[in-house]
């Protein structure tokens, strides 16, 4: 009883304000609204304080309270020693290999917010069409297609825009190698390449179904998301994807598994329960902007415009996710997302 009345307490305040948001913006966006670049800034520079890093700044007490246990020295010490090896030696990558880095920073990225849709899908959404680990791959694949490669169709000049600021905070901004994905050709693969995933996993999704509602549920999710991709300039449409949808999300399953929260939720007292993730969250977020402050001593060429400052926090979200997909990854398995039973995992997640 409480577990579902938490479980429809996490869909309203994490799941359906992201279909509102970006329901709303696509069809601004269709009506012909344009926003100059320094505002579409403005989601990417407030994810410093709102949901954005902060989501992964509970990822030292999150590999413990998924079991239902407090933090221990030695589950503190392997986090730590995580995000130092991992996230330190993939810093020292930009330096060497910045275009290299780019392109791992938006696999990961793809594969990253891919397994977040699927987390939401099966754990909190709670479809029943997508049965087998095989299925959420290809579904995870296909979604994460759309933050990371539908903009790069839509809008490749933005894309390279960002590309060269990032990279240029190293180099001189030639891209080499790269290039190829800006050409029409280079897109017209990329095209063919989303649309393939996303067919393959909304159709093997149409066959399992068993409850249609389920499907249609994700295919909707895939349909907005598409439109709001192909006609959102991507700095604005990345920036809201990450904080309002992807953040939020991840937010919403942390306070899952904080007992005290998943009753604040079940109580609907969602400004309750935000209070405690902003609680635990602060601290490891403080620490994290020093960081970006040790990366403007660092880098070659230091940020001046906004677009470069934003870059410049890009590069530190880069070397902080590597190590969050490991945390993320751990979760999953301990919340069962990536095994062929559902139904356990379903009780898992609300046990
Ligand atoms: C801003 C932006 C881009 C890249 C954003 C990325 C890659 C963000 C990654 C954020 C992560 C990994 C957050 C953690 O969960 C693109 C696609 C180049 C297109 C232009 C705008
Ligand atoms: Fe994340």
């Amino acid at each position: 009883m409480t577990a579902d009345s938490a479980r429809r307490s996490l869909v309203r305040l994490t799941v359906v304000p992201g279909w509102v948001v970006f329901a709303v913006i696509t069809a601004a966006f269709a009506a012909g609204l344009t926003v100059p670049l320094r505002y579409q800034f403005v989601p990417l520079v407030a994810s410093v304080l709102v949901f954005g890093l902060p989501h992964g700044a509970v990822d030292h007490l999150a590999p413990t309270r998924v079991q239902g246990q407090p933090p221990t020295g030695r589950s503190l010490a392997a986090v730590g020693v995580l995000y130092a090896v991992v996230g330190g030696c993939y810093a020292l990558a930009w330096f060497l290999a910045p275009v290299a880095s780019f392109a791992v920073f938006i696999l990961i990225t793809w594969l990253h917010w891919g397994q977040g849709e699927v987390h939401s899908l099966v754990g909190v959404l709670g479809v029943d069409h997508l049965t087998t680990p095989a299925q959420r791959a290809l579904t995870a694949l296909a979604r994460g297609t759309l933050p990371m490669l539908v903009p790069l169709v839509a809008f490749p000049e933005q894309y390279r825009l960002v590309t060269e600021t990032l990279v240029g905070l190293f180099t001189t901004p030639t891209l080499g190698w790269a290039e190829g994905a800006f050409t029409p050709d280079g897109r017209l693969v990329v095209g063919v390449v989303v649309a393939g995933l996303l067919a393959g996993s909304l159709a093997l999704g149409y066959v399992r179904a068993q409850r249609r509602r389920d499907w249609l549920v994700d295919a909707g999710e895939v349909g907005l998301l598409v439109a709001y991709f192909a006609l959102v300039p991507p700095v604005l449409a990345v920036g809201l994807y990450f904080t309002c949808w992807h953040a939020l999300r991840h937010v919403g399953r942390l306070l899952a598994i904080d007992p005290t929260a998943r009753e604040r939720l079940a109580d609907r007292e969602y400004g309750q329960a935000l209070g405690r993730f902003a609680r635990d969250a602060a601290p490891l977020t403080a620490v994290s902007l020093v960081f970006l402050g040790v990366f403007y001593w660092l880098v070659p060429v230091a940020p001046g415009s906004i677009s470069e400052w934003v870059g410049l926090y890009l590069v530190l979200i880069a070397a902080l996710t590597l190590p969050h997909v490991v945390v993320v990854a751990w979760l999953d398995h301990q919340q069962l997302v990536w095994t062929s039973r559902p139904a356990l995992l379903a009780e898992r997640q609300w046990e």
